[in-house]
């Protein structure tokens, strides 16, 4: 009878099975899951689109949940089916430091579309491949002789500055100077951002709207195929997005083409760019990127990791800088007495041992964050202990950033931007919660590079202009939608010189 009724009726029968399979799964994910122990919204327990729902039609918006639902249910919180987040700063070095053995979770960084690269790696053994050979580019040493360059894009970015008597958007005038510095290390060309009228240039400004398409990927990774499908009308900001998108990629694969044949015409080039060297045939064969696509996914990921994030840390450092009288008078005093003639150029070593500047520019460093989401990482077959609780295996567990450094312990008025707190003797204790660049074995590979660009943009810009804000109010830098990065609301810090405000 029972048989007769499936046969007679094949589509109720499907329907039944599927309800009773999610039936099961809600009380299972509920119920008898490792995890339902954990407080937290039961939806949330039940299903990955509680997260959808906040990244993709909230918008960014996932962040400020996970705040809000520490304020209901405590330091740990399921925030997913199999997913927790804790807001206790003790966890951040179980998660993340050196001797952690946990590892990037691939549903996460798979959205980046970039699984060639030491981004993209997760397994440990690839990432240790790609990020020795990395390495080689971005150590302290491989500094040194990128300083000049370095030093040229801040005089240039200074010389735009100052020569300009209109309000100058300083959101896209730092993002130009990273973009140049890392297109003329990639590549050995610069794209010349800086050059642009109004700092708009097409790579920087295609950058910047294709950002908000990573939750939609994440989400929905088949929407990248039928979007050309999919009416204009229905989705102007995706189509936006999209064509910004397959622009960015378009430029890099040109400019990518362009080293190979110069690698390839010019073995012998003395200054080699990372690209040129990838391409150099005479160079023994290179393990950490067998093919053109590892190579494509690594120069994408260093753009994306190495523009914004110093662009948006200088902008936010700048706004407070100019916010606060007497913070800016301490800066220029000290960039005065240091390095009077300002003609003569200046070295980062110089600017390294200068107790404020280095103040100002840790303070920019936590203010900004650097990538606000929580960095998911996975638990190995044994399980973990992480601020006192037991986390079965295979559980993604994470901490955002920002719950390090808004935490009013460790950082007393944490929304207030003060050097000083920096310059007390009790200071280098608070050294291990600025964690901008994260931590252990996945920590940022750029960090040299980042600390060169900072003190260089913050040197030139303070000793050589004197400046002034323009249409920019201190919320806009504390309301933020988190997009990996944040992306702030409002408008975009504009400044003017002193003399025109
Ligand atoms: C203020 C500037 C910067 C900040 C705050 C920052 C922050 C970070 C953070 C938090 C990570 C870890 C990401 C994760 O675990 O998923 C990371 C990774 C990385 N960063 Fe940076 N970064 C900065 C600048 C740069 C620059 C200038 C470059 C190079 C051009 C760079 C290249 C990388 C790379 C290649 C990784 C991947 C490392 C790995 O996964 O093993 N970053 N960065």
């Amino acid at each position: 009878m029972h048989i007769l009724i499936t046969i007679d009726h094949p589509i109720d029968t499907a329907c039944a099975l599927v309800i009773i399979f999610w039936l099961a799964l809600v009380i299972q994910r509920l119920y008898f899951h490792p995890l339902s122990c954990f407080p937290g919204p039961p939806l949330a327990a039940i299903t990955g689109f509680y997260r959808t729902y906040f990244e993709v039609i909230k918008g960014g918006e996932f962040l400020r949940e996970i705040q809000n639902l520490h304020s209901l249910y405590g330091p740990v919180v399921r925030i997913g089916p199999n997913e927790l987040h804790f807001n206790d700063y003790s966890a951040h070095a179980e998660i993340y430091s050196v001797g952690s053995q946990l590892t990037k979770d691939p549903s996460f960084y798979r959205c980046f579309g970039v699984d060639g690269s030491a981004f993209g790696a997760v397994n440990p053994c690839v990432s240790k491949i790609r990020r020795a050979f990395m390495n080689n580019f971005f150590s302290r040493r491989a500094m040194l002789q990128l300083e000049d360059m370095i030093r040229q894009k801040a005089v240039h970015l200074v010389s735009r500055l100052s020569n300009s008597k209109q309000p100058n958007n300083m959101f896209l005038a730092f993002r130009s100077a990273t973009l140049d510095i890392i297109t003329v290390h990639m590549f050995g060309h610069c794209v010349d951002a800086l050059d642009h009228p109004d700092f708009c240039a097409p790579l920087l400004l295609d950058i910047q709207t294709a950002i908000p398409l990573l939750w939609t990927i994440k989400s929905f990774p088949w929407i990248a195929t039928l979007y050309l499908f999919l009416p204009k009308g229905v989705g102007l900001h995706l189509h936006e997005q999209f064509r910004a998108f397959l622009n960015v990629r378009q430029t890099l694969i040109r400019w990518l083409n362009r080293s190979q044949s110069e690698a390839e015409a010019h073995p012998f080039l003395h200054d080699q760019s990372i690209c040129h060297q990838i391409f150099n045939p005479f160079n023994k064969p290179c393990h950490a990127y067998p093919s053109m696509q590892p190579v494509f996914d690594e120069i994408l990921s260093l753009i994306q990791a190495g523009s914004d994030t110093v662009g948006n840390t200088c902008t936010v450092g700048t706004f407070h800088v100019l916010n606060n009288d007497a913070v800016r008078l301490a800066l220029v005093e000290e960039l005065k007495a240091n390095w009077p003639n300002d003609e003569d150029p200046i070295d980062l070593s110089v600017l390294q041992d200068l107790p404020y500047l280095t103040a100002v520019v840790k303070e920019s460093l936590r203010l900004s964050h650097g990538f606000v989401s929580p960095l998911p990482r996975i638990v190995g077959p044994m399980g973990a202990y992480i601020a006192g609780h037991y986390i079965p295996p295979k559980t993604t567990v994470g901490i955002s950033v920002t719950f390090v450094h808004l935490n009013p312990i460790l950082f007393p008025n944490p929304t207030q931007f003060m050097p000083e707190r920096w310059l007390q003797p009790s200071s280098t204790s608070l050294n291990k919660y600025l964690l901008s660049f994260s931590s252990g074995p996945r920590m940022c590979l750029g960090i040299s590079m980042a600390w060169a660009e900072l003190y260089m943009f913050f040197a030139y810009i303070f000793r050589k202009m004197d400046m002034r804000i323009v249409e920019f109010d201190i919320s806009d830098f504390n309301d933020f939608k988190d997009y990996f990065v944040p992306i702030y609301g409002g408008g975009q810090l504009h400044v003017i010189r002193a003399e025109y405000a």
